[in-house]
């Protein structure tokens, strides 16, 4: 695990490069012609002005008002930071607009402050508000939060909302409801303590009342101590929650308790008061971002714990992520002019029961879990449950509609659904998705070239990400004094390997013998095999044949042909594969997407081309999708005889002849193809009519290489690959160059192709 000091500094770069910051501004309409422009900005742009000035309404169909919110703070309680100022609020604030768009597709103006003037905040806030669709109120200090909130609630149209008091409160009082579930006790009767009296303490305790809890079963503690009804200058809303009970500190508070919640500051509950707890104790510290006690602290003290932080790095995070996002997503929609109890209720039960359906593999797989299920160690759902989208906004929006505050009512449930789906699209979900399949069985993965800094890097980042157990090829001098200089420890788990060694001689000749059985007959002898096994690429290729590693990367640093040349001969291809391909895996603005064949087959013929969509299929399975494919061509089914629109179409014929069970069709045009909606018109007996296609196979190399890098360059989409298919054993290659993202990606694909069984590659990946 990487030490405090060193996921300082990675944050820090992390945000520092490649440029500053997490958000930009990016526009959403065409800008490439003088026409554009005149559309876009003067004179054009004067004709939605002035319907806007006839009604102000239209600034939603003419402006991005209605899906942008603003995350407004003045930095007087980031976090559990404390007062740190506008200035410094601003990582958290960017922070928060990345969440809105990763998990809901919202935009996000972040607004930094600089007054703690409760009278200017508001002010400020109405001022800019017909910007927005929606105010995300964030960190903002009790009292001030309370007042603040309150009078924009009354004085804006549009929903505001105290993310920490809400947000919060709405999280974990689902989480709250499932753990006292669990815990086989009532809301009716848990004695609560909570630790903070702020914002969010305040607000989380108001909900729990709401669906149950006692206020006096609570015990509320702020700075200085228990908050008691016999305590001076309270304000109303610790006066709300004062103890009649004669008790002074944590300590006593926790005697008997069922529940802590922690909103207050780190490290103030031990592992004492966990024990003096009652049976089945509850524990929520949400302080962060290190909570009231430390997780492995607290449920090594006691095994009945139900455990919560609102940390990512532990079971059940109990953190507004889970809330924001997709309550302001169901308050949009529906055009609502406030986030009303109601909304948050249906919010609330939304989450709660979420967590007790049966969880989809994807999350699974993206939590690196084998078996998520509703329990002690997962009492509300993860961040990167797409479910979130499609089942917390509609439940808010028909609380918005049943209450009467929205102004835009659903009246097509069935399209607002699939419009959430579309939200969906893409982001790096794939490629958290690809590391977490990989952590949960972590394979040897051979680096060839391990005497570069990039490689190396990428090396240290798999393996402590626990995807892979790192074999590192190359001169042990220059890979010694390269992992000093980047602080990668060499552990246990790292085997350093230098072919030309003298120490590798033995090993060398092993291989050698090996390889020299299979390849005397084609006019190899020993001498040259013993001399081609010093190549690190040949080495490399022998140690996954001889099952001493389990995948290969290689290709940072040489030609093509140098690589795929050992790997081919020594490797070889599955049984049934009679040519090897390459797929891309593009992380598209629309999602995932494969691109085969990028790399291998310059002008495959209809029997190729029908293989490379089976070898293409199996990889998407591998990576838990379903292969929904398009055939490309410059031409619609048969509108062209040329003997190229032939070539794909015939590749059609043998797929649906010998694979009728794959989702696949053709001839089409690329845009037929991504446009579910046009296919679906023109060519409704297409089996791909009204799917979301997510792999292409282009007729021809020249097309296939050339669409991915236009799309890697002009949509700035990550491009995994290329992914070889059809080998034997998992080999992949690397693009000369290849950033250390990159080569990270591709160890996972390397490590998840490794824990496919062999029986299993060589029965999806013929076509015979
Ligand atoms: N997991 C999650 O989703 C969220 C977590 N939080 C966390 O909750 C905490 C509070 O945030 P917020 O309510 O916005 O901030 P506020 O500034 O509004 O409230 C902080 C509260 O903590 C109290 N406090 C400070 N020291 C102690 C102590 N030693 N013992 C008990 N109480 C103490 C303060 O007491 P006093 O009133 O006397 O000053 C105050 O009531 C932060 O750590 C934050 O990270 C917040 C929102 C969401
Ligand atoms: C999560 C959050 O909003 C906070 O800790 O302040
Ligand atoms: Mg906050």
């Amino acid at each position: 695990m990487p030490s405090n000091e060193r996921q300082r500094r990675e944050a820090l770069v992390y945000h520092a490069k490649p440029k500053p910051g997490k958000i930009e501004v990016v526009p959403t309409k065409k800008y490439a012609t003088q026409r554009d422009l005149a559309l876009a900005y003067s004179p054009g742009v004067a004709a939605p002005c002035l319907e806007i000035e006839k009604d102000k309404n239209n600034s939603y169909k003419y402006t991005s008002k209605g899906n942008l919110v603003a995350v407004i703070s003045n930095g007087t309680a980031v976090l559990g930071l404390g007062d740190i100022g506008p200035e410094a609020s601003k990582p958290v604030m960017e922070g928060k607009g990345l969440l809105f768009k990763i998990f809901a597709d919202i935009d996000v103006f972040d607004i930094e402050v600089d007054t703690k003037d409760v009278e200017e905040f508001i002010a400020t806030v109405k001022r800019i508000a017909p910007t927005f669709g929606g105010i995300n109120l964030e960190d903002i200090k009790a009292p001030e939060a309370f007042e603040i909130e309150r009078r924009l609630k009354e004085e804006l149209d549009i929903p505001v909302m105290h993310d920490d008091q809400h947000g919060t409160a709405i999280i974990s009082a689902a989480a709250l409801l499932n753990a006292v579930e669990l815990a086989g006790k009532k809301m009716e009767e848990v004695k609560i303590v909570v630790s903070g009296a702020g914002a969010a303490a305040v607000s989380c305790s108001r909900l729990y009342k709401s669906f149950g809890a006692k206020a006096e079963n609570m015990v509320m503690i702020d700075s200085k101590g228990v908050i008691r009804s016999d305590r001076e200058n309270l304000t109303d809303e610790k006066r709300e929650f004062a103890s009649h009970r004669i008790i002074d500190s944590l300590d006593d508070a926790m005697k008997d308790a069922d529940v802590f919640v922690g909103l207050s500051v780190a490290d103030i509950v031990t592992p004492a008061m966990l024990l003096s707890m009652a049976d089945n104790p509850i524990v929520f510290a949400m302080a962060n971002p290190d909570p009231e006690i430390d997780y492995d602290l607290a449920v090594n003290t006691r095994k009945d714990l139900i455990m919560a932080t609102g940390r990512s790095d532990h079971p059940n995070q109990v953190n507004n992520v889970l809330g924001f996002p997709f309550i302001f997503r169901g308050a949009l929609d529906v055009r609502a002019s406030k986030i009303n109890e109601e909304m948050k209720k249906a919010a609330v039960r939304a989450l709660a029961n979420l967590a007790k359906q049966a969880v989809p593999e994807q999350v699974n797989i993206a939590y690196g879990e084998t078996k998520l299920n509703f329990g002690r160690e997962y009492i509300i759902p993860k961040p990167f449950d797409p479910r979130l989208l499609t089942e917390v906004p509609p439940a808010v929006a028909k609380a918005a509609m049943e209450s009467g505050v929205a102004k835009e009512p659903i009246e097509d449930w069935q399209r607002y659904e699939d419009e959430l789906y579309e939200r969906l699209g893409g982001d790096n979900k794939i490629t958290r998705l690809l590391l977490n399949r990989a952590k949960m069985n972590p394979k040897r993965v051979v680096y060839a070239e391990a005497d570069h800094l990039d490689v190396l890097k990428a090396a240290q980042i798999s393996r402590d990400e626990g995807v892979c157990k790192p074999i590192l090829l190359g001169r042990r001098e220059v890979i010694l004094e390269l992992m000093q200089e980047i602080e990668f420890e060499n552990g246990d788990d790292i085997v350093i390997i230098d072919p030309k060694s003298d120490e590798q001689k033995e090993q060398v000749n092993a291989y050698a013998e090996k390889y020299w059985e299979t390849s005397q007959r084609k006019g190899v002898t020993l001498y040259e095999a013993q001399k081609l096994l010093r190549e690190r690429n040949y080495f490399a290729a022998m140690m996954v044949n001889e099952g001493d590693a389990d995948a290969l990367l290689s290709g940072y640093s040489r030609a093509y042909p140098t690589v795929v040349r050992p790997i081919l001969d020594l490797i070889g291809m599955a049984k049934g594969v009679s040519r090897i391909a390459a797929t891309n895996l593009m992380n598209t603005s629309r999602g995932p997407l494969f691109i085969s064949d990028t790399s291998i087959n310059i002008n495959p013929s209809a029997g190729d081309l029908a293989r490379i969509a089976k070898m293409t299929s199996y990889i998407l399975k591998m990576f838990g999708m379903e292969p929904v494919m398009a055939m490309i061509s410059y031409a619609n089914y048969g509108s062209s005889h040329h003997p190229e629109a032939r070539k794909v179409k015939d590749a059609v014929e043998i797929l649906h002849a010998k694979s009728p069970e794959l989702l696949v069709d053709g001839e089409l045009q690329v845009d037929f193809a991504l446009n579910k909606e046009m296919l679906q018109s023109k060519f409704p007996f297409s089996k791909l009519a009204g799917r979301k296609v997510n792999a292409l196979i282009f007729p021809n190399l020249d097309s296939a290489n050339s669409n991915y890098k236009l799309i890697k360059e002009l949509n700035k989409a990550d491009s995994i690959g290329p992914i070889m298919m059809g080998l034997k054993k998992p080999a992949h290659i690397l693009q000369l160059g290849a950033s250390v993202e990159e080569m990270v990606n591709m160890t996972a694909v390397a490590v998840i192709d490794a824990q496919e069984k062999d029986k299993k590659r060589q029965a999806e990946l013929s076509i015979e």
